[in-house]
This record gives structure tokens, sequence and C-alpha cells, in this order.
């Protein structure tokens, strides 16, 4: 997947189809929290997480306390937001329920 940094108009473009997610105060990465119900919820979406992340070969940066995960993407190599990062978020929002 193409690892050339999105303008900020794309990514604008692709928040607004992300529900729940917004752009980090540092401008270069996109953020998100995850409430779940107990610890179990939360870290059972790690591990699905954990899995797809291995296969795209793309890791989010996170932290988890209790029953929140949050999570922030952004390509390290591009110093920026990628189409990785939405499609990994895209995926994050399709294994939260
Ligand atoms: C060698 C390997 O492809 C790179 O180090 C990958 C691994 N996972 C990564 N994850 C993220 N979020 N950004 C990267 O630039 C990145 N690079």
């Amino acid at each position: 997947m193409n690892r050339e940094k999105l303008s900020a108009e794309a990514v604008t473009a692709a928040l607004a189809e992300l529900d729940g997610w917004s752009l980090a105060p540092d401008g270069a990465s996109i953020k998100r929290s995850f409430v779940f119900k107990n610890f179990s919820e939360a870290f059972a979406f790690m591990t699905r997480v954990a899995l797809a992340a291995e296969k795209m070969d793309h890791h989010p940066d996170w932290s988890n306390v209790y029953k929140t995960v949050d999570v922030t993407l952004n390509t390290h190599d591009s110093g920026g937001v990628t189409a990785l990062d939405i499609e990994l978020a895209k995926r994050m929002n399709r294994y939260f329920h």
C-alpha cells in the first residue's frame, strides 16, 4: 500500500468517514480512544488488531488503561498520515463493537 504522506485535505476527507478519529495535536497523526465494557474486551480487541497490524507490517502507537485503549496512528517512515494509517483505522473501527 502507498506509503506517501497524504495531503492535509486528503486526511480531512478520510477522517470524515472514520467514526471517532481525529487529527492528533502534532498534525501528523490520527487518534482515537476506544472504551470497552471491561479489560478483557479491550485486550481481545488489541489482540485482533495486533494480528492485523503484523500482517500489514504497520503498527499502532497505543496504550491501554483498564478498559480504554488510546491509539495514535502515523507512518514513521513518511512522517505523516498515509493510506496505511487510514486502512488500519478502518479495521480497528470494524473490530470495535
Ligand atoms: C521494516 C518495516 O516495514 C517498517 O519498520 C514498518 C513497521 N511498522 C510500521 N508502523 C508504522 N506505524 N509506521 C511505520 O513506518 C512502520 N514501518
